[in-house]
């Protein structure tokens, strides 16, 4: 496989080199220009019901931490969705310090980090393999985070960190644990678009669902965030561990695109 990253020679720059979609029409993430964002009356209110019941496994992937659900009671369907989706995974995007880490801006306001919840097309696809890599495969809840009080949901995803720290660490996560704690109470207010996975290969096969309202996290539980490590734990010749940080892309070109909003 091809190594990528978020600088130098194989940061998102040069990803199109080996990953050509990268450099295709509809990619992720963008700017959300509210002004020209444009109301949909005709979307139902998103239907988002998981189970706690789902054992999963917090892997540190070398680009961020991801939570695997395999839970088939975890679903996702309504809003600008025509099928109903499944959860995947969730994992977060963050910055080197509270000032940046969001993917996705509002206005050109960055905020300290993103969660993205990663559903795949089950009534089209057989496998999440399959579905992320067509058009209407991936459905991606969204939530932007900002430094502000503690999130005790939070606790139960960062009390696993350090068995993670290193790179292809894996912990397994039994606790009775519902990601549904992570999103924001109001969750009838969104914007939507049609874009891409954010990492390469860069599939185009992503609806994001992207709430309004901002979750507050701690700086303490955000600097956790900060505590992975990227390298495979070998001391940089300085002697310490590089951190997983600035794991963002840059936004991307809209194209003509229209982001919808589900509000007036
Ligand atoms: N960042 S993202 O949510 O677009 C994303 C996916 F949807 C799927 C896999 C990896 C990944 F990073
Ligand atoms: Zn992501």
């Amino acid at each position: 496989p091809v190594a990528w990253g978020y600088e130098g020679d194989i940061g998102p720059c040069n990803w199109h080199k080996y990953f050509p979609k990268a450099g295709g029409k509809r990619q992720s993430p963008i700017d959300i220009d509210t002004s020209a964002t444009q109301y949909d009356g005709s979307f139902k209110p998103l239907r988002i019901h998981y189970d706690s019941h789902m054992c999963s496994s917090l892997t540190n992937n070398g680009h961020t931490f991801c939570m695997s659900v395999n839970s088939d009671q975890c679903n996702l369907s309504g809003g600008p969705l025509e099928d109903k989706y499944r959860l995947l995974q969730f994992h977060c995007h963050w910055g080197s310090d509270d000032t940046k880490g969001s993917e996705h801006t509002v206005d050109g306001h960055q905020y300290a980090a993103e969660l993205h919840l990663v559903h795949w097309n089950t009534d089209k696809f057989k496998s999440a393999d399959e579905a992320i890599e067509k058009n209407q495969g991936i459905a991606v809840l969204t939530a932007f985070i900002k430094a502000g009080k503690e999130h005790r949901g939070w606790n139960h995803v960062l009390s696993h960190f350090k068995d993670i720290k290193k790179v292809q660490g894996t912990s397994t996560v039994n606790e009775d644990f519902n990601p549904k704690c992570l999103l924001p109470e109001n969750q009838t207010d969104y914007w939507t678009y049609e874009g891409s996975l954010t990492t390469p290969p860069c599939h185009e096969s992503v609806r994001f669902i992207i709430f309004k309202e901002v979750v507050e996290v701690s700086s303490e539980q955000l600097a956790q965030f900060r505590s992975l490590c990227v390298c495979s734990s070998r001391k940089r010749d300085t002697g310490e561990d590089e951190h997983l940080v600035d794991n963002f892309r840059p936004i991307q070109p809209l194209n003509g695109r229209v982001v919808k909003a589900s509000f007036q």
